[in-house]
């Protein structure tokens, strides 16, 4: 029998399922709906790597490749829940908490020398980063905010910063040597095998990749950053913005380019640090310091020193920021800056929340200042220069005038660059790239320097032509002018365009208003709409996906959670992520503290209701349509009657609201006449939640307060997390 599949996963998502999921199992239960969950959270992923280092009785399945077959089949219907895109750091605090608890797993190690370590490494190495997402993703995205959450959104405005037009915050990129300006781009006209080879000067070849397959049409594309010109341009942005007085900021995306960002990260510490590392380089490479990880693996490391020399080099590092340009704060009661872990700043988050601030980050001080916001490669720096630019000129956006951008993204089968880091190598001599087809013709060539970062992307034909379908699709469905952010002056977009003109013709378009603009002028485009209340379709590749997600959510309706976000699987199955953004480990730290969880499960009712929806018509089970049906209305009332999580401990929470979404999804129920049997069954339950409604908040509310133990941060106690999270029992009693 087909069943809904629930992922466990990590920090706050994973805390809110606990509560939330006993619930929907009581509520989709006599409509023959089984729920089943997986667990794709990052000690469940570790685990399933290693059963050779585990008792029996640890041992568990590798859910995720589970899934990643499950989501290549018609029956998927998977509820995606956020997960840990983890960090070096991130994993090895998971490996010590796991260690600790008696899983005998290995080590991470830093400098594997052995083949056992180095195969040890590889394991961890597709743990890394976004591991979870891009296995999921077999279909393009359609993320979009709701009627319900704009109407909200606009009569419960979040704050917006002001923006003043002699603000100092900019945007600063690379003008050459990126991966923008070397970019080449070929589509394939027939299948083929490729392999990457590097030439030396003197001759020289290693195979960087072998025998990779490729489908006929396929776009691919390889690019090189200069090691060189990124250093040069980090040390004129850094002096500049200690000239000019602004905080520096880095914005990269070291999960999703797990391989390239984390090396750009690195070279921006080392220059900011750079009086330091000319002293210190060879120590440092005695301990085993690697910046890639950020300057906090510096901090880290500087431990294994003897105490006077730790000294003597702190006073250099401090010496070092005091010469430059302030950072921007990422916490600043406890010192953490923007350059202490890749994880900490992400950029799709990171610069909407900054636009939403006035264009202001945090200093030392605490205080919030205008900052140069570094991205240094700029294929879509210039979205976020051509929005702060609008907002200098015309003032922040309005929320509660402002339309709404809804994206289509191409993101199906590892799309684009989300997909380069199997092809993306540090280069080790100076020489030449080539990408060379089965016949032995060179496809793609750069001549590189040492340090240099080379990459190739792929885009496959089938996704393309499925994205381009779903843009029509939701043109269409909601009579709304839709633009594909493409560039034809980008090697790869101008190849993209040659398909989207193409497969646009296999579509009625008629009357549909349909553009192609470049990123820049689609972002001027939209913003001029946005301000006028107009809604406005983006139809983006999978970096501009991801950014655009964040950006005008954050903005519309103050984050990203909000988001109805779903992934029609090419082969018919659906997934459904709920909301666009990710785990929120503050949320996680507040409710240790204080017992009190705001985050807000919004983007989980709208996954559901549509992944109910989804079953009812795959399954012919009416039922599950009207469960869909009334949990949306139930979601609206929630809305209406504002009982989301608040942010403050003693006042309505995640777990509140979970009881408001219940009682008003149970009256739903009772309400409709479509299912007697429903109706029948969910009458009762109704009247007792309301009538236990002012018990049930108040043991919601009693337990606030104070600190709380789960038994652990990636594998907290299964009783401590549900006892935590279900403190009610009155409403444990009613829903049992
Ligand atoms: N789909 C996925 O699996 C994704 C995973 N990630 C992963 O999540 C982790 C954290 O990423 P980060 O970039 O900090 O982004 P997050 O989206 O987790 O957090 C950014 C901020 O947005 C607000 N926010 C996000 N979700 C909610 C919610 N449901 N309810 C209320 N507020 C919310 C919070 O603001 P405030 O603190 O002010 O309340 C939060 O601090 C990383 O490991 C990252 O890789 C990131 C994106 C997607
Ligand atoms: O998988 C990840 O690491 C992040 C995904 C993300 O940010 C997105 O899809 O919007
Ligand atoms: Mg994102």
């Amino acid at each position: 029998m087909s069943k809904i599949i629930y992922t466990k996963t990590d920090e706050a998502p994973a805390l809110a399922t606990r509560s939330f999921l006993p619930i929907v199992q009581n509520f989709v239960k006599s409509a023959g709906i089984n729920i089943e969950t997986k667990d794709i959270s990052l000690a469940a992923r570790i685990l399933a790597v290693f059963p050779d280092f585990l008792n029996e009785d640890q041992k568990v399945s590798d859910d995720l490749a589970f899934l990643g077959e499950l989501a290549k089949k018609p029956e998927a219907n998977i509820i995606k829940l956020p997960n840990v895109s983890a960090s070096l750091t991130q994993l090895k605090a998971a490996i010590a908490e796991l260690q600790s608890k008696g899983f005998a797993i290995p080590s991470y190690v830093d400098e594997p020398k052995t083949d056992a370590e180095k195969e040890i490494n590889a394991r961890y190495d597709k743990i890394k980063g976004s591991a979870v997402n891009p296995v999921l993703r077999e279909g393009n995205s359609d993320r979009r905010a709701p009627k319900a959450v704009k109407n909200y959104a606009k009569n419960n405005p979040h704050s917006m910063g002001a923006w003043s037009s002699d603000s100092k915050t900019h945007v600063a990129t690379m003008e050459a040597g990126d991966f923008a300006h070397n970019e080449k781009s070929v589509t394939l006209p027939e299948a083929t095998s490729v392999t990457i080879e590097h030439t030396d000067a003197n001759g020289n070849k290693t195979i960087l990749k072998d025998k990779l397959n490729l489908l006929k049409g396929e776009i691919i594309d390889a690019t090189v950053l200069s090691k060189k010109a990124l250093i040069t341009f980090f040390e004129t942005e850094f002096a500049d913005a200690k000239a000019n007085g602004v905080l520096l900021s880095l914005h990269m995306k070291a999960t999703m380019m797990k391989v390239s960002d984390p090396i750009i990260f690195g070279h921006a510490v080392r220059v900011y640090l750079k009086d330091v590392f000319a002293k210190y380089g060879k120590t440092f490479e005695e301990i085993g310091v690697d910046v890639n990880n950020g300057y906090g693996n510096l901090v880290e490391n500087l431990k294994e020193l003897p105490e006077a020399k730790q000294i003597e080099i702190k006073a250099a590092i401090d010496a070092a920021f005091e010469n430059g340009a302030d950072l921007a704060m990422v916490n600043s009661d406890k010192g953490i800056t923007n350059l202490h872990v890749p994880s900490d700043v992400i950029i799709d988050a990171s610069m909407p929340a900054m636009i939403r601030t006035s264009g202001q980050m945090w200093n030392a001080e605490g205080k919030l200042q205008d900052t140069k916001a570094v991205i240094p490669d700029s294929s879509y720096a210039g979205i976020y220069t051509a929005t702060i630019d609008f907002c200098k000129k015309h003032g922040a956006f309005d929320p509660t005038t402002m339309g709404t951008v809804p994206n289509v993204g191409l993101m199906a089968q590892k799309a684009e660059e989300y997909g380069s880091h199997d092809k993306t190598f540090e280069i080790a001599s100076n020489g030449v790239v080539k990408v060379i087809d089965a016949s032995g013709a060179t496809l793609l060539e750069h001549n590189v320097e040492a340090g240099d970062i080379w990459r190739m992307c792929q885009a496959k034909d089938a996704p393309i032509q499925d994205w381009v379908k779903l843009a029509v699709t939701r043109a269409r469905a909601s009579e709304t002018p839709a633009v594909f952010w493409l560039d034809e002056n980008r090697a790869h977009d101008a190849e993209l365009i040659k398909k989207v003109n193409t497969y646009l013709k296999d579509h009625d378009t008629t009357g549909l208003d349909l553009r192609i603009l470049s990123p820049i002028d689609a972002t001027l485009f939209t913003c001029e709409r946005l301000k006028d209340g107009k809604d406005t379709i983006s139809v983006s590749g999978n970096v501009l996906r991801d950014y655009l997600t964040d950006l005008f959510p954050i903005l519309e309706v103050g984050t990203s959670a909000k988001m109805l976000s779903i992934v029609p699987l090419m082969n018919g199955g659906g997934l459904f992520e709920t909301g666009a953004g990710g785990s929120a480990p503050k949320h996680v730290q507040q409710l240790l503290e204080e017992n009190h969880l705001r985050w807000d499960s919004l983007g989980e009712f709208l996954a559901l209701a549509v992944s109910l929806e989804h079953f009812s018509l795959a399954n012919s089970n009416p039922k599950a349509s009207i469960l869909g049906k009334t949990l949306d209305d139930a979601t609206d009332k929630l809305l209406e009657n504002r009982k989301g999580p608040s942010r403050k401990s003693g006042e309505l929470d995640n777990r509140g609201s979970h009881f408001y979404l219940a009682m008003y999804w149970a009256q739903e129920l009772a309400n409709q006449n479509e299912d007697e049997a429903l109706k029948a069954e969910f009458a009762p339950i109704a009247k007792q939640l309301s009538d236990n409604e002012s018990v049930i908040l108040k043991e919601l509310i009693d337990i606030q307060g104070s600190p709380v133990d789960l038994g652990g941060y990636y594998e907290p106690n299964e009783d401590l997390i549900n006892q935590a999270m279900r403190p009610s029992k009155t409403f444990n009693s009613i829903l049992n």
